[in-house]
């Protein structure tokens, strides 16, 4: 299972208890692509830029998905036109569609700024544009879509539950 959705969408905390409660492991991709380089996405993103982010973020989600893993990804990851050909190639991929508010309100409470260099570079507007843009790749790449805006991450993860059992 591949959790995929804008930053804020509750992708790392819902694979992690997908994983506790199906007793599987699971792996979030930002906290492997961190443990490889030894550095923060954010100092990563100061050093090198994102367009390298995203090739590091390729090759770790690629070796991820040989894998049993259930997996979070990073929000962006579908912009690298790659991952969305590897996506398509599965048939479960879970799509966490959040409303920009909701996720805006998130991801700005949160003071994770080693995590998500973007909220910190982006305005409000610059950030909606970024949510419009990549709406149209989840949707594109998932199989699932579960709209989250009214659920507890307990209750998303029960809703996937009997999705993969049905
Ligand atoms: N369904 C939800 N309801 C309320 N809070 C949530 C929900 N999903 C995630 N959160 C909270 O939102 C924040 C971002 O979640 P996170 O799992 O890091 O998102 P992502 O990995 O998609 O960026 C965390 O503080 C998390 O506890
Ligand atoms: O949306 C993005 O471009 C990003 C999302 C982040 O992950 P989350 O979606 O888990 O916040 C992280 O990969 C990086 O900061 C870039
Ligand atoms: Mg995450």
């Amino acid at each position: 299972m591949i959790l995929i959705g804008f930053m804020g969408a509750g992708k790392s905390t819902i694979a992690r208890l997908l994983g506790k409660e199906l007793g599987r492991p699971f792996i979030d991709i930002d906290t492997e692509i961190e443990k490889n380089l030894e550095m923060s996405i954010s100092e990563y993103f100061a050093q090198r830029g994102e367009t390298a982010f995203r090739q590091i973020e390729l090759e770790v989600l690629k070796l991820a998905l040989t894998t049993e893993r259930i997996i979070s990804t990073g929000g962006g990851c579908i912009e690298t036109a790659a991952v969305r050909s590897l996506l398509k190639e599965r048939q479960d991929v879970i799509f966490l569609r959040c409303s920009f508010d909701l996720l805006y309100e998130r991801v700005t409470r949160e003071a994770v700024a080693s995590l998500r260099p973007l909220v910190n570079q982006k305005t409000k507007s610059e950030l909606t544009a970024l949510y419009e843009s990549r709406l149209g790749y989840y949707q594109e790449v998932a199989q699932i879509t579960i709209d989250t805006d009214a659920l507890t991450p307990i209750e998303i993860v029960e809703e996937i539950q009997q999705l993969v059992h049905n």
